[in-house]
């Protein structure tokens, strides 16, 4: 499963990466060895302060990103902690390159970094505990039919 290939959607209506939300982010998720990336802009949906990313649009791009390291840990898994370090603001309509990885993992938790960059410098970095749950975590607590069409792409794209 390792390589450089696009990543599907969490969901079509996913904030993050969803194609059929029309004011989500749509990150777009390549697998490249040890990483996973997207290449972004926000705009003025995800605004601010006057011509600068909201830090929460920063903060959900962190989280979908890292929730795709979910194919290197080859476990599903939900965000228990997310903790952002903004070091420098974000203007819209810039491109951002943001990388995540697993960094540690233990029977239930892992550990996961994600780096924003415009150019060479960081803009936002951020580290999250993921905690795995199993598939009836979904079911139990989402939709059943997106959760069915979920389980699908998971497995199709394996
Ligand atoms: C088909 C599907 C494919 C996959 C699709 C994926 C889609 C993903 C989409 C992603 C989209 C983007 C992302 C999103 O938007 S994900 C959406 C946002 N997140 C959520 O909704 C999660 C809500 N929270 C929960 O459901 C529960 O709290 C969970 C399930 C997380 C844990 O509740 P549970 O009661 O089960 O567990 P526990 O409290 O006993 O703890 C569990 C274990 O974890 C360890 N622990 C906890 N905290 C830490 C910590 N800080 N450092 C180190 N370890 C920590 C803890 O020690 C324990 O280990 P152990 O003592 O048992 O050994």
């Amino acid at each position: 499963m390792r390589g450089d290939k696009p990543l599907p959607a969490h969901a079509p209506w996913c904030m993050g990466c969803g194609e059929d939300n029309p004011n989500g982010l749509h990150l777009e998720v390549h697998l490249h060895g040890d990483h996973v990336y997207a290449d972004l802009q926000f705009d003025e949906r995800h605004s601010g302060a006057p011509g600068l990313a909201h830090g929460g649009a920063i903060s959900a791009a962190c989280d979908d990103i890292m929730g795709f390291t979910l194919w290197i840990a080859e476990t599903p898994a939900v965000t228990r902690t997310l903790t952002v370090e903004y070091r420098r603001p974000v203007p819209l309509h810039t491109p951002v390159h943001i990388t995540a990885s697993l960094v540690d993992e233990t029977d239930r938790a892992l550990f996961i970094e994600a780096n924003g960059t415009v150019g060479d410098t960081t803009y936002f970095a951020a580290e999250a505990v993921f905690v795995k749950v199993d598939l009836s975590h979904f079911l139990r607590h989402g939709d059943w039919g997106a959760t069915a069409d979920l389980i699908t792409r998971f497995f199709q794209a394996d």
